[in-house]
């Protein structure tokens, strides 16, 4: 068929039909998008975890999976390792899986005296079998005294081989609190972690921890 300036032949498409077409696309993308957001996790995922022990005179101090030389150690039905409950508290809040006295209950017998570094270990276990990589960890504990700076790589060497977490991947610091409060009043230590994990199926690259 002959063409004719302003028309358009059966091969040709109408500018008009296009944009409705791209249009269409554009509308089945974003119910695509918004579709897989509500069916599927966002895969990046943060999470806090906040704790206190009491400090009393003569019990051992362990924190960070290490046990620290002092005069007080922390109270608890555990061992009262503040950072590992920080850290599975972090960890299990960035998976949406409650926290750890959800799971390890201190009324249960069996918890008794553990060693906090098993329910770490624990928390990794249930999160890496949903899937979960970790990213990384920041851990901050607040203690008026001792210092904490020179025990600090040991923790990290200690929880990364508890936890399969490289160490680049985990921070601790320590800060006092300026002799205010029951941390100053070297009654009681606190800890605060957030913690980034990640569905590596997500992207592709091989990252296995
Ligand atoms: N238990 C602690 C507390 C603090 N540190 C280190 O000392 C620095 C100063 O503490 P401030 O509370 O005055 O900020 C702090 O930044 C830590 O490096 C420590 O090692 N152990
Ligand atoms: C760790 C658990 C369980 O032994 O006991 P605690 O050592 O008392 O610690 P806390 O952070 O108070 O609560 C979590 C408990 O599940």
């Amino acid at each position: 068929m002959e063409e004719r300036e302003g028309e358009w032949s059966e091969e040709h498409t109408n500018p008009n039909d296009k944009l409705v077409e791209l249009q269409r696309s554009i509308a089945e993308l974003k119910d695509f998008v918004f579709n897989s957001r509500t069916k599927y996790m966002f895969p990046f995922r943060v999470g806090q975890g906040y704790d206190v022990h009491q400090l009393v005179e003569g019990r051992p101090f362990w924190l960070g999976g290490i046990s620290i030389p002092h005069s007080h150690g922390a109270k608890g039905h555990s061992d009262a390792d503040v950072v590992c409950h920080v850290m599975c508290d972090a960890l299990l809040g960035a998976a949406n899986m409650r926290n750890i006295g959800y799971h390890f209950s201190d009324k249960d017998p069996q918890w008794k005296g553990v060693d906090s570094k098993i329910l770490l270990a624990k928390v990794l276990e249930m999160i890496r079998e949903k899937g979960f990589q970790v990213g990384n960890v920041d851990v901050t504990i607040v203690l008026q005294n001792p210092k904490l700076n020179p025990h600090i790589p040991e923790m990290k060497a200690c929880l990364s081989s508890v936890t399969n977490i490289p160490e680049q991947d985990i921070s601790i610091k320590a800060t006092t609190s300026e002799h205010l409060g029951f941390v100053g009043r070297e009654e009681g230590i606190a800890a605060h972690c957030v913690a980034l994990i990640y569905l590596p199926n997500f992207f592709p690259i091989n990252n296995d921890h």
